[in-house]
């Protein structure tokens, strides 16, 4: 039985940082273990140039602990006013590697987002021009879609055309949710990735909804029916090097998730790497963590991977029910159970 695991150290290719008072708190938590992580830009207002990323990248920096060599890697916000111009001048800002689209209305902080695709052909030709993925939050937000049904129609409606119109485009598809997006991805050439997140391979919606209503767990594309969160599994299970870890870590006080109207995201960035870990373990491919943590992103990417090295050991812990978050608190996933993998450093 292995009871120890050495892993080179592993990026996050999906991350929720927000911003001001709280960055105290998420970049220590995320430096903590992994050594890059692309920083999602749906603050309010958006990330929408460089010089917006740059701003933002030296305020992450200021919170990060002393000795950390953690890099955050800076994505613009698409918007229906992104030029080819602003891609051109974030590419020679060297920081910021990708750009990220929203359809207007999506999930959180989305209002800027994108409202017609088709208008932004020339900005997806710069993108493709200047070797910089785009990366998509896949879901339609017209009313008459059902939410379960949201990231099938974005992949047959929006997804596959332009891949189509922009075959060398480096597409991820974030957080997949579906036996659909899995297989749309493998059916597409190596520039189409996906990323994945622990709550998506280890829970479906019965474990949201069945006997009461758990806000912890929602998050957005939302959890779908077990057959999908098979095929995830079945997909990292496979050990396609198209799928990669993203965590989505999405923190929201407490506040503003046990709410009447609450606010989608999980909170994961805490014990990432061990909460993967336990799932690679159930699914018997431990042994397929660390190409899925560290190898699969930064090759899509193409940036070097890694070169030291993070260890974790057998050792049942609890995690902690709350974790400070600014004057407020967040309830992480997990929250007060007992976890079976423990991060050494
Ligand atoms: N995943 C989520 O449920 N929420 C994310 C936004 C996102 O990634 O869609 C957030 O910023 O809170
Ligand atoms: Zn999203
Ligand atoms: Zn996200």
């Amino acid at each position: 039985m292995t009871d120890r695991l050495t892993l080179i150290r592993p990026d996050d290719w999906h991350l929720h940082l927000r911003d001001g008072d709280v960055l105290a708190h998420t970049v220590p938590a995320t430096a903590r273990q992994m050594g890059r992580a692309i920083i999602m830009p749906n603050l309010k207002p958006p990330v929408m140039d460089a010089a917006q990323a740059l701003a933002y990248r030296d305020r992450i920096l200021a919170q990060r602990p002393a000795g950390s060599h953690f890099e955050p890697l800076m994505v613009l916000y698409l918007t229906d006013n992104t030029t080819p111009a602003i891609i051109a001048e974030a590419k020679a800002s060297g920081k910021v590697v990708a750009v990220k689209l929203y359809p207007a209305g999506a999930t959180t902080n989305s209002d800027s987002g994108v409202t017609d695709l088709g208008k932004l052909d020339d900005v997806c030709a710069a993108l493709a021009e200047n070797d910089m993925p785009l990366l998509v939050h896949g879901e339609v937000t017209h009313n008459h879609v059902d939410i379960f049904d949201r990231e099938k129609a974005f992949l047959d409606d929006i997804l596959a055309p332009l891949v189509a119109r922009h075959p060398t485009l480096k597409v991820v598809v974030e957080h997949i949710t579906t036996k659909d997006a899995a297989e749309f991805v493998q059916s597409q050439g190596p520039n189409v990735g996906a990323t994945i997140t622990v709550q998506h391979l280890a829970y479906n919606r019965n474990h949201m909804l069945v006997g009461g209503i758990r806000p912890h767990l929602f998050c957005l594309p939302i959890l779908k029916r077990n057959i999908h969160q098979q095929a995830l599994q079945d997909a990292v299970v496979s050990g396609n090097n198209k799928f990669f870890l993203g965590t989505d870590s999405a923190p929201h006080a407490k506040g503003a998730k046990e709410n009447a109207c609450g606010c989608a995201g999980c909170y994961t960035a805490y014990a990432a790497i061990e909460l993967y870990a336990e799932i690679f373990e159930d699914l018997g491919v431990l042994d397929k963590l660390e190409a899925f943590a560290s190898f699969n992103g930064a090759d899509f990417y193409g940036l070097p991977r890694n070169t030291d090295t993070i260890t974790l050991v057998k050792e049942q812990w609890v995690a902690p029910t709350e974790l400070p978050f600014a004057g407020d608190v967040i309830v992480p996933l997990r929250a007060g159970e007992s976890l079976r993998w423990k991060y050494l450093g």
